[in-house]
């Protein structure tokens, strides 16, 4: 399979070494220093484009895609105030456009269980939540796009909280995601359920940036021959 990597940054080389272990070509590497490369990209030199570059970047990137009849794949965080406008495209131009806020397949899961642990404490208002998450100095964006993912899994079942806010502390309806930044964390995401007399927590650690990686070529793989908007719940048949 030939893969164009827009963004060439840490998540740009984990993928490109899983993708050859895989017997995949990489066509293209785009960063900010050869941005023009990228109109060299088309649907008959490129199976697919695994785009994760920087929140300012994406829509660009992903826009081109579908002009150009290139099945996209992205994990860019920061962005999503802009999806819609692509899922609009790509229905108009009966495109490829998979996004997941993470690739990686512990995640997915721990997003379900997320799902199911909110449903369980609806019925017991004496527990508040929040959410925790630590990534390493360099990231762009806060909240991570995971710990917005949890928020929404969260918010679709407990009544009792009415929007998520990205600060330590907040009023009894907020949902609070407390976001840290440490060197060299690839990413930590817990939920905490506190009650006066004990804690409830589930934790996810990625330990390198692998799962994300090998998740976002696995889609790929999946993707090339796909039609539509497309995320992990089809991917996994969650
Ligand atoms: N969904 C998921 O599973 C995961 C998502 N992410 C997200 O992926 C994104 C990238 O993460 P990471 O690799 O760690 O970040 P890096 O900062 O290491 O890399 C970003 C890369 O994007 C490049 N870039 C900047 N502008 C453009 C552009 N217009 N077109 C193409 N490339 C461009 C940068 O180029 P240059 O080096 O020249 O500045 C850099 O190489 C982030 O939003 C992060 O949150 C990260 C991990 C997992
Ligand atoms: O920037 C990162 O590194 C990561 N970003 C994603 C996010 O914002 O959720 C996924 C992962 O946690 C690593």
């Amino acid at each position: 399979m030939n893969i164009l990597l827009l963004g060439y940054g840490k998540m740009g080389r984990a993928i490109e070494a899983i993708a050859i272990e895989r017997g995949h070509n990489i066509v293209g590497k785009i960063n900010e220093n050869n941005l023009n490369d990228i109109k060299k990209h088309n649907s008959t030199n490129t199976d697919v484009a695994i785009e994760f570059s920087q929140p300012d970047a994406a829509f660009d990137n992903i826009k081109y895609c579908i002009d150009n009849g290139i099945p996209a794949l992205s994990g860019t965080t920061g962005w999503l105030d802009k999806k819609a406008n692509i899922e609009t495209l790509c229905k108009q131009k009966e495109g490829t456009f998979f996004y997941a806020s993470n690739y990686s397949i512990g995640v997915n899961l721990f997003f379900k269980l997320n799902e199911q642990l909110a449903t369980l404490m609806k019925a017991f208002d004496e527990y508040n939540v929040d959410i925790e998450e630590i990534h390493h100095t360099e990231k762009k964006d806060a909240p991570s796009g995971t710990a917005i993912t949890l928020a929404e899994g969260i918010l679709k079942h407990a009544t009792g909280k009415k929007q998520w806010i990205n600060k330590p502390y907040g009023s009894k309806e907020d949902l609070v995601i407390n976001s840290i930044r440490e060197d060299k964390v690839p990413g930590t995401h817990t939920i905490k359920y506190s009650s006066a007399v004990d804690d409830i927590e589930i934790k996810h650690t990625a330990h390198s940036r692998e799962g994300f990686a090998k998740g976002a070529v696995m889609v790929a793989e999946w993707l090339k021959d796909k039609k539509g908007i497309l995320d992990m719940k089809d991917f996994l048949k969650l």
